[in-house]
């Protein structure tokens, strides 16, 4: 994008619409005059009176728990310098929308037009009362440290300069990763710091408590190297003053191994560059522009490991990695403070996470596809979303351990999961699934393997514990997706059917094939010829025990990849075949059926679809509550579909009492329970709201899972196909990496859900 394009797509981002980046949103009911009631005037005087006589049941009745003030007086905003309190509104804008994006922290940003260190100490210290903690930000040296003392030491809550610490903590991990990567012990590392401001003092004095040697780290400010013969050196200066001879950057870069930029753009030249020692480490932290621009860095050091405070380069040294998890494990303890364990435990969190593989989300939000720890990936992306279970959790822990919190966790388990909640990452279901499955994991084969997003799945599932993969298609072309996305799948199998043409099992395939369908119209060579496809052969693989389940239809319609299935495979006895689609919602998980096979499916169709899906929703431990949809409720409208919906009811009411099922009824109804409660007390469908819902045509049941899928952002598993007499699973054409890992994962469960069911059979024999 061109400047001038950057310029006004930004000025229109923050002007458009409401003006600026954020708003308060109620979080209680406010729909009725009792509501309002409760909220306001009179209600509201209860808790206001409860809290008078105990002060800390301000963190039961209000938001303070939740709230941090991200205050500034805009005298270093970014490296933009004094622009003023107004000025720098959009950044302090920009750190609330990330503190609640990122870890559900609710801000008001506070511009101070002051720079007076006692009036803007004062201001701060009396809002105590409002606030859960305080990020002091953009605000210059000296006066910052300052303030930040002796608010600590006035205030109860945490508070934070975030230029100082959180850049301390993520230019901290990423040093130990980049030292580690470059084989540099930071023990001995030659330390040029540009800059000698909040960011730069913070920065190296974390370094030193990592190990780095402060007799090795070099300062440089407006006026060059920080010496200690320097006239009117002030104290915080002097702490990194050298006695070397030197004086300028050019002097200082020389041979160093690290250049920490925390200052202004374009200060590092290329020519400065090229002194510095083998494998050198630079991180140009300047925001916006960097002390040396990225390409150019790695244009003039093809041995360098280059770090921005931007997020379109790689490496993002940038502290938005570490101030939401850092407030969100603080005051979930309800920490008096941010000390130093607080901030080490939140430095080696950082980067072990960093080693760790990462989530396909994460490749995709990036358009990479295989991030993994070395010289470009230093340190995690700031949309990884194990950021928050990781990094808050190591905070709360060393503020428990270190004497500072005022709030105890004793389920860390549970905090984490209580940590995805609030993040929408909440897919609690999918992952006892991928729980149960490793337990047992079983051979996969996977149709459509010379194709990058399967590979990759494959790689995950595999990785994950979850399946052994089995892969068909033809091995150069498999190899080359492999290695060119440097995805790793050792000692996988891999067949081609074209290859295995005169073997032995080939034949027994196709024989097999034949045998079924020879009074079905096809002939021997016919049966030849279908084997080839891989969907066929792939389906007689678990025909035979060769592979536990099957895998296809990413990149072919639906009836191409079942019509194989239900060739060589074939229904259960007495079975028809229906298609399920497992919603994750934000309210938990809601199955959809039939959403795949049945067009407009008759009334014995329906019930035989119900059995299946009640059948399959119990398989994964969950009690089914299944309401059968309509336009109507319980015969307030005549017509063909309430009919057989109703007729469909009656039947299974009769067949099968054990069933928890009721309707017809409409959506609404079936998904708010207090709703259908109310106006239908008689119905029989308690203790919640449905959590399958059966359509009466196939055109309803894909409309409403797409519709959900899109607008109610809920994630689409499936489809689920019900009743094959073995586990087949036909995926969504163009399906993501992570909709085919979720889908593996269902078809192990239902592989070790089928093989309990046999050995139930012949123990009852
Ligand atoms: N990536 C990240 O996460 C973060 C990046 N930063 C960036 O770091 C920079 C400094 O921020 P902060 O510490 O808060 O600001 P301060 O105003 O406290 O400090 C700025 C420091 O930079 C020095 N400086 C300015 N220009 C030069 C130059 N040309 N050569 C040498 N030194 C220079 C100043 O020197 P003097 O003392 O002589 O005035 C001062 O010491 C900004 O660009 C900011 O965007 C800050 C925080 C986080
Ligand atoms: C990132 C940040 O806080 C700064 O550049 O000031
Ligand atoms: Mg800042």
């Amino acid at each position: 994008m061109s400047k001038i394009n950057r310029k006004q797509d930004a000025l229109d981002y923050h002007a458009n619409g409401r003006p600026g980046k954020i708003a308060v949103i109620p979080t209680k009911p406010t729909n009725s005059q009792r509501d309002l009631s409760l909220a306001y005037s009179p209600g509201v005087a209860d808790p206001c009176l409860e809290i008078a006589a105990n002060k800390e049941d301000v963190y039961k009745y209000t938001a303070k728990g939740n709230l941090v003030a991200v205050i500034s007086n805009g005298t270093a905003v970014l490296g933009l310098g004094d622009i003023g309190p107004e000025g720098g509104k959009p950044v302090m804008e920009g750190k609330g929308l990330l503190f609640k994006i990122f870890a559900d922290i609710d801000v008001f940003d506070l511009e101070l037009d002051t720079k007076n260190v006692d009036d803007f100490v004062r201001t701060v210290k009396i809002l105590e009362p409002t606030f859960g903690g305080i990020n002091l930000e953009d605000i210059k040296a000296p006066e910052c440290f300052e303030i930040e003392r002796r608010l600590k030491e006035e205030m109860s809550i945490p508070v934070m300069h975030d230029d100082q610490h959180g850049t301390a903590i993520i230019s901290g991990a990423a040093l130990i990763n980049a030292c580690e990567l470059q084989k540099k012990k930071l023990e001995k590392v030659k330390i040029v710091v540009n800059g000698a401001g909040a960011a730069a003092i913070s920065c190296s004095r974390i370094y030193v408590s990592l190990g780095a040697k402060p007799e090795n780290i070099v300062m440089i400010d407006r006026a060059g190297v920080i010496r200690k013969d320097r006239e009117n050196l002030d104290a915080l200066k002097g702490e990194f003053a050298t006695d070397r001879n030197i004086h300028t950057l050019e002097e200082a870069i020389k041979d160093a191994d690290v250049f920490i930029g925390l200052s202004a753009a374009d200060v590092l030249t290329a020519d400065m560059l090229k002194t510095m020692s083998k494998n050198p480490i630079v991180f140009a932290m300047a925001n916006p522009n960097p002390e040396i621009a990225y390409d150019l860095a790695v244009k003039t050091r093809k041995d360098v490991i280059m770090a921005t405070g931007r997020s379109d380069y790689p490496n993002q040294v940038n502290n938005v990695l570490g101030f939401p998890y850092i407030f969100r494990g603080a005051l979930d303890v309800r920490a008096t403070g941010i000390n130093e364990e607080m901030k080490l435990a939140a430095v080696y969190a950082i980067a072990k996470l960093a080693k760790e593989p990462v989530p396909e989300s994460v490749n995709l939000a990036y358009n990479i596809n295989n991030l993994k720890f070395g010289k470009d990936y230093i340190i995690p992306k700031p949309t990884d979303p194990r950021l928050i279970t990781e990094v808050a959790p190591a905070v709360a822990k060393a503020a428990i351990e270190s004497g500072i919190a005022r709030a105890e966790i004793k389920d860390w388990e549970a905090y984490k999961e209580n940590l995805r909640k609030r993040l929408g990452l909440d897919d609690v279901l999918m992952r006892d699934l991928s729980a149960a499955a490793r337990q047992s994991p079983k051979r996969v084969v996977f149709a459509e393997a010379d194709n990058y997003k399967i590979l990759k799945a494959a790689q995950i599932v595999k990785d994950e514990g979850i399946a052994h993969p089995i892969l068909l298609g033809r091995k150069e072309k498999i190899q080359r997706i492999i290695s060119e996305h440097a995805l790793d799948l050792p000692n996988v199998t891999i067949i081609d059917p074209l290859e295995e043409i005169d073997t032995p099992k080939f034949k027994q395939y196709v024989e097999a094939l034949y045998r079924k369908r020879q009074r079905r119209g096809i002939t021997l060579l016919e049966a030849n010829k279908f084997m080839l496809d891989r969907n066929y052969y792939g389906a007689s693989m678990v025909e035979f025990g060769e592979a536990d389940c099957l895998i296809s239809g990413l990149t072919k319609n639906y009836a191409t990849t079942i019509r194989p299935a239900l060739h060589v495979i074939g229904t259960r006895s007495g079975s028809r075949v229906a298609g399920m689609y497992m919603m994750l919602t934000k309210k938990g998980p809601v199955f959809f059926g039939d959403t795949t096979v049945n067009k407009n499916p008759t009334e014995e169709e329906l019930v035989d679809i119900t059995v299946l899906l009640h059948d399959a929703v119990k398989k994964m431990n969950i009690d089914p509550r299944i309401a059968m949809l309509s336009y109507s409720n319980f015969g307030s409208n005549e017509g063909e579909i309430p009919t057989k919906m109703r007729n469909a009811v009656k039947t299974l009411h009769e067949k099968y009492p054990h069933i928890v099922v009721d309707g017809e009824m409409q959506a609404n109804f079936a998904t708010n329970s207090q709703m259908l409660a109310e106006n239908f007390p008689f119905t029989n469908l308690s203790g919640g709201p449905a959590n399958v819902l059966v359509f009466p045509t196939l055109e309803s049941g894909n409309i409403a899972y797409k519709l959900l899928q899109e607008l109610g952002e809920a994630e689409a598993v499936g489809p689920i196909l019900l009743g094959l007499n073995k586990p087949v699973h036909v995926l969504q054409l163009g399906s993501s990496v992570r909709e085919i890992v979720n889908m593996v994962t269902i078809a192990v469960v239902d592989v070790q859900a089928k093989e309990k069911e046999a050995v139930g059979k012949e123990k009852k024999k």
